[in-house]
């Protein structure tokens, strides 16, 4: 079979470089097990920005700067925009209906198609309301019981999803479907992002063996079961809904009611809706909480720049209020917070995992030359966002959390590269989802710094505790539990929250 390919292919040009390759086993050995960002951002400097690697069956194409993607990725999006095969994902999960797993094509294309057509950026006025709602909610919570933080950002994000997706109304606590989807989202967090899930697939033998296993596995068939629950349930409670006649306005609702339209028949409309939504009920809560986890570790670390941000939002915003999401303009130190937050992730905590620092694989639908390189048809293309944001050209002294390097005579300087763009993904394949979750953790971080103070606890013998700064690895790594204390900056703090909640009502046109 690799003689086939090898005499298949149409270019007699090079392959790009790579490490040191041995007879049948290519670089199977010197494929990084961990902080693989890491290696193939040094190998990028060693040797050239574009890396390839190979196995049996198996192209690996690690590109490391912003050139390289924005040419593939971007400008060559129509062959370099679809999925490498995920038995694991795909079998052992029974996620293939997930449109971040499906391969570039008709299937791919209709579902993009309504979230983006549902979620249009500009279409902020359908989802703002909510955004406020849930964030008043889970300041309130973080009045109530702060040393569960994290859990009550967990929710907001898993309500505000529920609720934009199906309408669906989150109970207090334990809500069945936000443990769902948790359920699944953890089984699913250590495959997708690794490209090691794909090396099975290199060789049709493989993942055939694995299927027939994935039939036969125990595990298997109840993760199976989850992932079906979780694209079934949510979707059954929101026709209900409807049915009875006391659905609240949501991306299933409005869907349904234009079925109609649709080109095919209605069962495959169904489908279409159903997996839509699931895809942003799953994609859309963890990482966004994953991120906010990080802006909050970093707050705790660098107490200079809370009070900075705090000094600009009270000279803003004021303490009779709440942020909203129209005071972003006029808030340019936070801004640069967040963009520092997010380009520090990829690289401050550089023993830790950030939101997304390979993205997810891409892969190359067609044999493709790039600057005197072949790059092999079905290589398998990592876009490393984590070398693209250590790079020293764009960020002097990466190594500093430094909000200041995006500002220029107190405003935004649009000179600077913006980590933000490069942390959802590239081409065609984008994270759909990056202006809800952009404008949710905007909103989060300038709530949480307006109302509270966030600092170091101190144990029982008076000593300060320090966060472990240790991350889960995973496909949206985010920081393990940590500690911290989060109090009121002033007494006002719980009557405007309260004030807020009842003017929000439930953000869905329904008083609490
Ligand atoms: C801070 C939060 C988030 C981060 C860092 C993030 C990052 C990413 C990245 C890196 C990708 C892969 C892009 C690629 O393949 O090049 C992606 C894909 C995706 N994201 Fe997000 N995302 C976030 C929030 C969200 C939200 C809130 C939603 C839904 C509302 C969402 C829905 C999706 C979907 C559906 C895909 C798959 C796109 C496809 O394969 O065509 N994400 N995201």
């Amino acid at each position: 079979l690799l003689l086939r390919d090898r005499l298949k292919q149409k270019s007699k040009l090079p392959l790009p470089p790579g490490p040191k390759k041995y007879p049948f086993i290519g670089n199977m050995l010197s494929i990084p097990q961990t902080l693989e960002w890491e290696t193939y951002a040094r190998w990028g400097r060693e040797c050239s920005d574009i890396i390839y690697l190979e196995g049996p069956g198996l192209s690996l194409i690690v590109l490391n700067s912003v050139k390289s993607v924005t040419d593939l990725l971007g400008e060559r999006s129509a062959i370099y925009s679809s999925r490498p095969r995920a038995t694991m994902v795909n079998e052992f999960m029974g996620l293939s209906w997930l449109m971040s797993s499906l391969p570039y094509g008709k299937l791919w294309m209709e579902r993009r198609r309504i979230f983006h057509q549902r979620f249009h950026p500009s279409d902020s006025a359908v989802y703002r309301p909510r955004q406020l709602a849930h964030v008043h909610k889970m300041l309130l919570q973080l009045v109530e019981t702060p040393q569960e933080f994290m859990d009550h950002i967990k929710y907001m994000n898993g309500g505000l999803t529920l609720s934009l997706a199906y309408g669906i109304r989150v109970l207090p606590k334990n809500d069945p479907f936000i443990t769902l989807s948790e359920r699944v989202s953890e089984s699913l967090q250590s495959l997708l992002g690794n490209p090691r899930t794909f090396l099975a697939d290199s060789i049709p033998l493989f993942s055939y063996i694995l299927e027939y296993l994935a039939g036969a596995n125990r595990m298997a068939t109840e993760r199976r079961l989850l992932a079906a629950r979780l694209r079934d349930a949510p979707f059954a409670a929101a026709q209900k809904d409807i049915a009875d006649g006391v659905a609240t306005p949501s991306f299933v609702s409005r869907c349904l009611e234009n079925l109609v339209e649709w080109e095919g028949d209605d069962k495959s409309g169904y489908e279409i809706i159903k997996d839509t939504a699931g895809v942003f009920f799953l994609a859309g809560s963890g990482s966004t909480s994953a991120a906010l986890y990080t802006i909050i570790l970093a707050l705790l670390q660098f107490s200079d720049v809370q009070a900075k941000a705090q000094k600009e939002l009270d000279e803003v915003v004021g303490r009779d209020r709440l942020p909203d999401l129209c005071d972003e303009a006029s808030l340019p130190y936070l801004s640069a917070v967040i963009k520092e937050a997010f380009r520090q992730e990829q690289f401050f905590f550089s023993h830790a995992l950030p939101v997304a620092p390979i993205a997810l694989p891409h892969s190359l639908t067609r044999e493709d030359e790039y600057e005197g390189y072949r790059i092999p048809a079905h290589s398998i293309v990592i876009g490393n966002a984590w070398a693209m944001l250590h790079n020293e050209a764009d960020y002097p002294n990466p190594e500093l959390f430094r909000p200041e390097r995006f500002l220029k005579g107190g405003k935004l300087d649009n000179d600077v590269r913006d980590p933000i763009a490069l942390s959802f993904g590239f081409g065609r394949r984008a994270c759909p989802g990056s202006h809800i979750a952009l404008s949710t953790v905007w909103l989060t971080t300038a709530s949480i710094l307006s109302a509270f103070t966030i600092t170091k606890p101190v144990d029982n013998d008076g000593k300060v505790i320090e966060p472990s700064m240790e991350y889960l690895s995973a496909v949206t790594s985010q920081p393990l539990p940590f500690k911290c204390d989060i109090s009121p900056r002033h007494p006002g703090v719980k009557g405007l929250i309260r004030a807020a909640i009842d003017s929000d009502g439930d953000g869905e046109g329904m008083p609490t």
